[in-house]
């Protein structure tokens, strides 16, 4: 009989639990003991919600107490040698994920196109692989001994390996067979347990594969099927495309696909599925917080069950609903005509359950879910909140995209208004939000404090940031961003069109997360967001003052964004208020203006043949954004997890003035795209890591800076940090950033470079 699944819940908990459990572990204000207990209670809560949402497939070990990558390269006995030292097997696995004093951490990315960041395993030739750990099967245990039976979810071989990385050279996909047996050894531990079913999550399926992963496929699911409790291979985020003849023809027991991304592929993979396979059809968004179409959805479903039958149909969301928020019910704030628009995590749950006993039973048994979804989609659609005309007919017009001179011209202006050294120096631009800031504001939203009191406590911190600029010799400075909760929830608070939560926060890494706002129309500026806050610290000093702005292909990419235009469309809204924003910023006297692109290459589609279109438009707005300044006016951009060499030709013509990336932890290695790209404008590689609390020494930096040196002419130089200072605390921050000042110094000796008088 059809049965509903879910796939993956998210794990902080609806009031962030597990954040706060392990942040206190982690300052050793509690005991392994209370978070385990933290984890224990989450799990039990969330596999009873979905149980009694009427979820029939609750999964199990999607849980983490970091990311569910890192648990892979846990079990599979891959930890890094140089985290053997640490003997205790929790403290261990926070080592690979946070670093220690002799360690540094493993390295974290983007997972797909998602917000969220994993651990990266790291592999070597001749790398060895047992089954290290049983958190798969305790979690399968605890959920039975809840009367619960779940379905185990694990990350696949072919998808694992893939996202590995090796040293140069070295493809870690050469370590399948290596690696099978450990896989082997889960599975047939799992199916020994009496597990019916496994979830194989092999996303890989959605990217262009190389006929080395192809073949990846085939070899491992023929190994590990005899021994494994029956597979659903897991595939989301886009349709299999060419790959899906592959992915139809593993000898595993079902396949799960996203017809959210990808509702055309439902036909093709009917006509290519086995003849006994399970197919389990994701028709509930993971990925966004619009409410479904039941009756799209249902048509959808009925699809696949006229061509299939009832025995082997399972409906699903489309995707782990780890990057939606837990809980609509938690927003008291939103308004009951936007709230009626949205599903999160537990009233998705609600949504799968309902289209599963509509099939089942007819259409009259979900007639109420059916009714509501009918009726809030069309007042949706009708709504004139949605749609104003003035912004339409603006984002219709054409602008010029370049500046009014190239880069060269720019660059004299620019260099006699700003008679800066070589090597400038400058940050990103946050500065830590302290525990005391971020109370501030939490006082300020409980009514505890009055908007000039919050406002005279920020202008304290600003005015205490530049002063520390100053006295540690710094060439650019920033404000600080105090006011701000985070780069990208604090624009949306300020445009219209938007629409913020009050508790719907998605896990980024860690105990980290995020609450996007939500795009629900048409976007505009009603007025200055950050021209108070730059004015007031450029008034308290002579130095030139950086104005700090989100990019609009980062504000699109980090917030839950409206499906009934196209995102480009979007984007383009967004531009145009920010640069008006950035016209404000200049007509109040701020000569410098960094305009943060730190998610541009995250917005990559999945699939090249898919890159130059969204990269196009991507580069035109960021370009919208900057090029109404003058000449003299010095836009700035900032990066960070790129991977530059694919997207070189983007950044070039981004055209932007200066351009901040993160290099330290690839020891400059990114920076040999710019080498090799003949980069013609201003870059800042960054020379200290910002993501440990480690201080790296002068030494080490100038280390970092000579390589630097060396591969770009030294008077297109900028010394900067990585990113954004916000996670780390002032005593690190001074002391960092007292050794980049002296490293720049100390570089201006040695390379006497010959600064143009212009
Ligand atoms: N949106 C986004 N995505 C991003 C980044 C980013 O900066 N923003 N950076 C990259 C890395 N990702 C990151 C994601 C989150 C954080 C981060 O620091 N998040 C904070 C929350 C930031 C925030 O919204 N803070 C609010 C609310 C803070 C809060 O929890 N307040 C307490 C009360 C205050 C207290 O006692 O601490 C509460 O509400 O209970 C504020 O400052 O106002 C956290 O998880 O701790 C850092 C990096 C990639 N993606
Ligand atoms: C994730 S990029 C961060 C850029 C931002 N201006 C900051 O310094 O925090
Ligand atoms: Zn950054």
């Amino acid at each position: 009989m059809t049965r509903s699944a879910n796939l993956g819940f998210p794990r902080i908990g609806a009031h962030r639990e597990l954040k706060k459990a392990l942040e206190s572990y982690w300052k050793g204000e509690t005991d392994a003991a209370v978070l385990l207990e933290t984890g224990r209670e989450l799990r039990a809560r969330h596999w009873r919600q979905q149980r009694e949402a009427g979820i029939e497939i609750v999964p199990s070990n999607d849980f983490s107490f970091y990311d569910h990558m890192l648990d892979m390269t846990v079990a599979l006995g891959a930890v890094p040698e140089r985290f053997a030292r640490t003997a205790d097997p929790l403290e261990r696995y926070f080592a690979c994920a946070r670093g220690t004093s002799e360690a540094p951490a493993m390295e974290m990315t983007k997972w797909f196109d998602t917000n969220y960041h994993y651990i990266v395993p790291e592999l070597h030739e001749g790398q060895r692989f047992a089954l290290s750990a049983s958190k798969a099967l305790d979690e399968f245990r605890e959920a039975r001994e809840l009367g619960i039976e779940t379905r185990p979810v694990i990350v696949g071989p072919v998808t694992w390996l893939s996202l590995a990385k090796g040293e140069a050279g070295f493809d870690p996909l050469t370590l399948l067979d290596a690696v099978l047996p450990a896989y082997a050894d889960l599975l047939s531990a799992l199916k020994a347990e009496g597990a019916e079913w496994v979830q194989v999550d092999e996303p890989v399926l959605v990217l262009d594969l190389s006929e080395a992963q192809k073949a990846a496929f085939a070899r491992a699911y023929a190994a590990l099927a005899p021994v494994a409790p029956n597979i659903l291979v897991a595939t989301y985020f886009g349709a299999l495309l060419d790959n899906l003849e592959l992915a139809a023809s593993l000898p595993v027991a079902g396949l799960h696909i996203d017809l959210v991304r990808a509702p055309e592929q439902l036909v093709p993979v009917l006509d290519a599925l086995g003849p006994q396979m399970v197919l389990s059809v994701g028709v509930v968004d993971g990925r966004n917080i619009w409410r479904t179409d039941l009756d799209a959805a249902f048509a959808l479903v009925g699809k696949a069950w006229d061509r299939i039958g009832p025995g082997r149909l399972e409906i699903a969301p489309s995707s782990s609903l780890l990057h939606t928020p837990v809980d609509l019910d938690e927003e008291t704030g939103l308004d009951a005509e936007l709230k009626s628009w949205l599903a999160f995590s537990r009233q998705k749950l609600d949504e799968v359950a309902a289209l599963a006993s509509a099939i089942k039973r007819g259409r009259g048994a979900a007639k109420a879910a059916f009714e509501a979804s009918a009726a809030a989609l069309a007042a949706h659609k009708a709504s004139p909140r949605i749609h104003r005309r003035e912004v339409e007919a603006r984002t219709a017009e054409p602008v010029e995209l370049a500046r009014s001179s190239p880069f060269p011209e720019r660059r004299k202006v620019q260099r006699a208004r700003l008679r800066l050294p070589a090597f400038p120096t400058t940050t990103i631009g946050s500065f830590p939000q302290t525990r005391a800031v971020r109370e501030k504001r939490a006082a300020l939203r409980k009514g505890i404090i009055d908007t000039a009191a919050y406002e005279r406590f920020l202008e304290e911190e600003t005015a205490a940031a530049v002063r520390l600029q100053e006295r540690l010799g710094l060439d650019v400075l920033v404000h600080g961003e105090f006011e701000r909760n985070d780069m990208v929830e604090y624009f949306g608070e300020q445009l219209d069109g938007f629409a913020f939560t009050r508790n719907g926060w998605v896990q980024s890494y860690g105990s980290r997360c995020v609450k996007p706002p939500i795009i629900y129309g048409d976007v505009s500026r009603p007025a200055p967001m950050t021209v108070r806050w730059s004015a007031y610290a450029a008034s308290l000093t002579d130095r030139p003052m950086k104005g700090m702005l989100t990019g609009p292909v980062t504000i699109l990419q980090w917030s839950f964004v409206r499906v009934d235009q196209p995102r480009s469309e979007t984007c383009r809204q967004i531009a145009l208020a920010i640069r008006d924003e950035v016209l404000d910023l200049e007509a109040a006297g701020i000569g410098i203006v960094q305009i943060d692109e730190p998610a541009l290459r995250e917005g990559l589609p999945l699939r090249r043949g898919d890159w130059e279109a969204y990269l196009s438009w991507a580069v035109d707005c960021f370009r919208l954004t900057a090029s109404g300044v003058a000449d003299g006016t010095q836009i700035h951009t900032h990066m960070c997890y790129a991977q530059f060499e694919d997207i070189m030709q983007a950044i070039v013509r981004m055209d932007a003035d200066v351009i901040s990336i993160e290099t330290s932890r690839s020891h400059m290695h990114l920076l040999e795209a710019f080498r090799d790209f003949r980069y013609p404008n201003e870059i800042g590689p960054g020379i200290w890591d910002i993501h440990s609390p480690r201080v790296p020494g002068r030494i080490e930096m100038e280390a970092l800076l000579r390589k630097a040196a060396a591969a770009i002419p030294p008077d297109q130089l900028w010394v900067n940090p990585d990113c954004g200072l916000k996670t780390r605390g002032w005593p690190e921050v001074e002391a960092c950033l007292a050794n980049l000042v002296e490293t720049a110094r100390r570089m201006r000796e040695m390379v006497e470079t010959p600064v143009p008088a212009q």
